[in-house]
């Protein structure tokens, strides 16, 4: 982008005006001034001309790069939905550009290159400098390692029948906490209560309760998401080699030496324990020690893993939840009964034999009936489609020059994505697509029916690819458990007078957050 580019200059420009040349020769400030504009002027040319080729939504028509993508950006941050709707009517079998105030975004349209993108090396199109600038805002560690992708798909995944009967408990004690029993409508801030209480069934079933129940750490992980996205902005446009520095004045700063605090000591107590061989807890702290190479397996890397985990989880789950939550607060009297219904058969039709084999006897639901709730998925799965946080959808920096295999190359340098919002809009996709149907995936074909955790890309809420979010069936179980003891529990309905509504920023798209329904306890009960 044009502004990053400037800036790089400016700085190479006082840095140099230092410099002699071997054998006595110095250079004036003035010719390296000269020089410095003509490599801006050569750049300029050498992208605009590459990058030409791709069509621009609302830029100026003044072919003068930063011109172009300064109206482009004005534009789009007015009429970001409108923007992107607009490039996907006129380019949905290709590729067009937006631009953003701090960068040019390539918006890949046509799903077979959306593919091929996403296939593409990791050197090539990168995950790591990505929308939050993990490696300056988390920690390098977490951009230098992956190791924690493969335990969350594979350990993680596989704890989640043996795990839910400690979740269900924990959901049932949040409610009691932040909820109770009224016997007549009461406001509830449900977005608050959800994502506080994601934030302790995920610490208590990764790490145990001296995080779950600690809450200013908890406090902690669910503040950090959003001070990770005010650092990522803040940091983007300095050079890479003062971005760790420029960490330092935002609050992401503070919010990771107070979790450091609170967690190195916890888990330099676990890695004593391991290497006394003492009983230790088998959970994600422990999964993580044990796959960590060996550079790795320091208290304050774990720390750092864990934290980036606890970015990862918590929000989008309790996000993802509150907004399919206002959907049914919206509609109760259309979805309530039926969902209700839908769990009452499938809880008296008992679990095959030998299918739940780490279901405790006395488990009040388990792992196969959860995923037997199509109704409820399927309910889960139009929230997702029609509400997804974000305009665009996996985005990637495009490290190297990629070229697609109709010919078009986009220059290293921009982000690449895909318009996952417009997509999941799409009419010749999904039939009338602006509407809220929540079992509209129920009478899909049975074979072919999607569900909350499949990916495609048509479907791209835990992206697509090799990337797509490996903590989606923990999450989907989770969700699924708690809108189950909501629905068992309580009646719910909007406030009269307010509705559900999205804040659309840029390219994030969240729900109003602070919206209170009202709830009561559920007439059954
Ligand atoms: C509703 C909840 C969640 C949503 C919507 C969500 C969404 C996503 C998305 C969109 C990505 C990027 C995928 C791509 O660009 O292709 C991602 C990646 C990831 N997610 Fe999730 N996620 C959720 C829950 C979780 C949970 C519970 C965990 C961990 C327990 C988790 C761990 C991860 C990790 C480790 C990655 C990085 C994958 C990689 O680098 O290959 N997520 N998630």
């Amino acid at each position: 982008m044009a502004f990053q580019r400037l800036d790089m200059s400016m700085f190479h420009l006082e840095s140099f005006s230092a410099l002699n040349l071997p054998l006595g020769v110095a250079i004036s400030p003035q010719t390296v001034a000269l020089l410095v504009v003509l490599g801006f002027i050569g750049k300029w040319a050498l992208d605009y001309h590459a990058q030409s080729k791709i069509p621009a939504i609302g830029y100026s028509s003044i072919p003068i790069s930063f011109l172009q993508t300064w109206t482009g950006s004005k534009g789009f941050m007015r009429q970001p939905i409108e923007f992107m709707k607009e490039g996907y009517r006129k380019h949905k079998a290709s590729i067009f550009r937006i631009a953003m105030p701090d960068q040019e975004w390539m918006i890949v349209a046509d799903q077979a290159k959306i593919t091929e993108y996403l296939s593409a090396p990791d050197d090539v199109i990168s995950m790591d400098d990505s929308l939050f600038q993990t490696q300056y805002t988390v920690g390098k560690a977490i951009a230098d390692n992956k190791f924690h992708v493969a335990v969350v798909r594979t350990s993680v995944t596989q704890s989640i029948a043996a795990s839910i009967d400690t979740m269900r408990e924990e959901i049932r004690r949040t409610f009691d906490e932040l909820i109770g029993s009224p016997s007549n409508w009461t406001e509830i801030p449900i977005n608050d209560v959800i994502v506080k209480c994601v934030a302790r069934v995920n610490n208590m079933v990764f790490y145990g309760p001296e995080l779950a129940y600690n809450d200013a750490y908890n406090d902690n992980a669910i503040k950090w998401a959003m001070d990770v996205v005010i650092a990522s902005i803040s940091v983007r446009n300095y050079p890479n080699w003062l971005k760790s520095f420029a960490v330092w004045f935002t609050p992401i700063h503070r919010r990771r030496k107070m979790a450091d605090n609170i967690l190195v000591p916890i888990v330099q107590q676990r890695l004593d324990a391991t290497a006394k061989g003492e009983p230790v807890r088998d959970d994600l702290m422990q999964w993580l020690i044990e796959a960590a190479p060996p550079a790795q397996k320091t208290a304050k890397l774990i720390a750092e893993t864990i934290i980036f985990l606890d970015l990862g989880s918590i929000h989008s789950t309790g996000l993802n939840l509150s907004t399919a939550v206002y959907q049914l607060a919206a509609e109760p009297d259309k979805y309530i009964p039926a969902l209700r219904q839908e769990l009452a058969d499938v809880l008296s039709t008992p679990p095959t034999p030998g299918q739940e084999s780490s279901a405790s006897p006395q488990q009040t639901i388990t792992k196969q009936q959860l995923g037997q709730l199509e109704k409820m998925d399927s309910f889960l799965t139009e929230s997702g489609r029609l509400f997804p946080f974000s305009l665009a959808h996996v985005s990637r920096r495009v490290a190297k020059p990629f070229r697609f295999s109709d010919g078009t190359v986009i220059p290293a340098g921009p982000m690449i994505a895909a318009p996952g919002y417009v997509i999941q809009r799409d009419p010749e996709i999904y039939e009338n697509p602006e509407d809220f149907d929540g079992f509209r995936f129920t009478r899909q074909a049975a074979g072919k029916r999607m569900h909350m955790v499949s990916t495609s890309t048509e479907n791209l809420l835990f992206g697509h690819g090799r990337h797509a979010c490996p903590g989606r069936f923990f999450a989907v179980n989770e969700m699924k458990l708690i809108l189950a003891l909501l629905l068992e529990r309580y009646d719910i309905k909007l406030i009269p007078g307010t509705a559900p509504y999205r804040a659309v920023i840029g390219l994030l798209s969240l729900p109003e957050s602070n919206l209170k329904i009202l709830m009561r306890l559920a007439s059954s009960n």
